[in-house]
């Protein structure tokens, strides 16, 4: 969008006459589900009053968190999108950029996709106010890199913040400018993974995302959903709303010895933010086998983040932009061995914590054979679908996972 476009869309945003006409329509979507609450709740947002909008918005949000996620009516998803951009305007008529943009990314993050475009139109309109604002004021200090260059490891020091018997046995095989033909013969059809080095050089990512200033300017006041605890099986493990710039300071102030990491992990940042989903590209790889893109993820966090063991049904190609991660993966042939949690949420982890083997309940594991590797920055793993994977990141760490299924695939979800 050129910049008189988005000032003739900032124009259009302050007067909506667009919006009114989308919460017609929306109106009409909600009522055909019959509910009188829906339609109360429409009207209010609808409304020309800032208060009756933030009802609306805390009856939808209400909606939403009434019982498990899969089992919110999707009006409702869509109505909270419309009490957001609603919401944002009474914000964003007062100057209150930064509200409005967090008020916007709640929509897009919580919300139904009625009203997603909008929301992304808005969204670029007050990032661009906002930016006018700030850039009065801006002046641009050192470039601050997340990780340096030549950040040599010891090994020994990597090895003690690892689980037992890491690095000791077989490591994945790495290859240099494998084509997709070799790929597809040698790893994908065989199901067997690989470290491809040397195929990231030419992302934008590369270069701009060790840098801090970077990352803030384009996306310091945009929402994220991150996650704070030692990892996703544990007990006081939760999830939180924070800014990314919030986000920033607190990987930079993390001490790894500390047990509580925040980690923005398996999060589709790059449909929420368009200017991140620039910075990188989509590997040839990824069509391998005729199939079709499922997710694109992020995962963004300080050195000692943890995934525990647990598999996923789709090819995944991990591409590490920042940082290093120890990587763990066992066949799916051990599946049994593993001890996968019996209910069905979790039956894709592992009960294992192979930080703490618990050898009386879990004997089988010990002996168990699996590749391990250091994925440094600038390479990508393939990880074929229901192998299993233990991540660990051992600095400052920007992932990008590419999940891909076959288009006969019958697990793609
Ligand atoms: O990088 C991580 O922490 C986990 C990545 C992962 O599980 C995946 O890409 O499927
Ligand atoms: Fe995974």
């Amino acid at each position: 969008m050129s910049t008189a476009t988005v000032a003739a869309a900032a124009g259009n945003y302050l007067s909506t006459p667009t919006l009114d006409a989308e919460s017609s329509n929306l109106l009409q979507t909600i009522s055909s589900h019959g509910g009188y609450a829906y339609v109360r709740m429409s009207t209010l947002a609808a409304s020309g009053d800032f208060r009756a909008a933030e009802a609306a918005r805390e009856m939808a949000w209400e909606q939403l968190h009434s019982g498990p996620w899969h089992s919110v009516l999707p009006a409702w998803r869509d109505a909270y999108s419309m009490a957001c951009l609603h919401v944002a305007k009474f914000h964003y008529r007062n100057g209150e950029f930064k509200e409005s943009l967090r008020v916007l990314d709640l929509g897009l993050i919580m919300g139904g996709v009625l009203l997603k475009k909008d929301l992304e139109s808005a969204i670029e309109i007050v990032t661009a106010k906002s930016r006018e604002k700030e850039s009065e004021g801006f002046e641009k200090g050192p470039k601050c890199k997340f990780v340096e260059e030549g950040d040599e490891f010891d090994k020994e020091e990597v090895l003690r913040v690892l689980p037992e018997k890491s690095l000791s046995s077989k490591i994945v095989v790495k290859k240099s400018g494998l084509s997709l033909e070799g790929f597809l013969r040698e790893h994908f059809l065989s199901g067997s993974p690989v470290i491809i080095s040397d195929c990231m050089a030419h992302w934008p990512a590369r270069t701009k995302w060790n840098d801090m200033d970077y990352l803030k300017r384009v996306a310091g006041d945009r929402t994220v959903p991150v996650e704070v605890g030692k990892n996703y099986l544990c007990q006081e493990w939760k999830q939180e709303l924070i800014t990314f710039s919030e986000f920033l300071v607190k990987i930079q102030s993390n001490d790894s010895s500390s047990a509580v990491p925040t980690y923005l992990a398996q999060h589709q940042l790059f449909d929420q933010i368009n200017e991140l989903r620039k910075d990188i590209c989509i590997p040839d790889y990824c069509c391998a086998g005729g199939g079709e893109l499922r997710s694109l993820n992020a995962w963004f966090g300080p050195a000692g983040t943890v995934t525990p063991l647990h598999h996923d049904p789709h090819h995944n190609i991990l591409a590490q932009v920042v940082g290093k991660k120890y990587v763990r993966l066992y066949t799916s042939s051990v599946s049994e061995e593993l001890y996968p949690y019996t209910e069905t949420m979790l039956c894709n982890s592992s009960q294992v914590d192979l930080d703490n083997i618990d050898d009386g309940q879990f004997p089988k594991v010990h002996d168990l054979e699996f590749l391990d590797c250091i994925l440094e920055e600038g390479e990508m793993l393939y990880i074929p679908p229901k192998w299993w994977h233990y991540v660990r990141s051992l600095t400052i760490s920007f992932s990008v996972s590419f999940w891909w299924s076959n288009s006969e695939s019958s697990d793609a979800s």
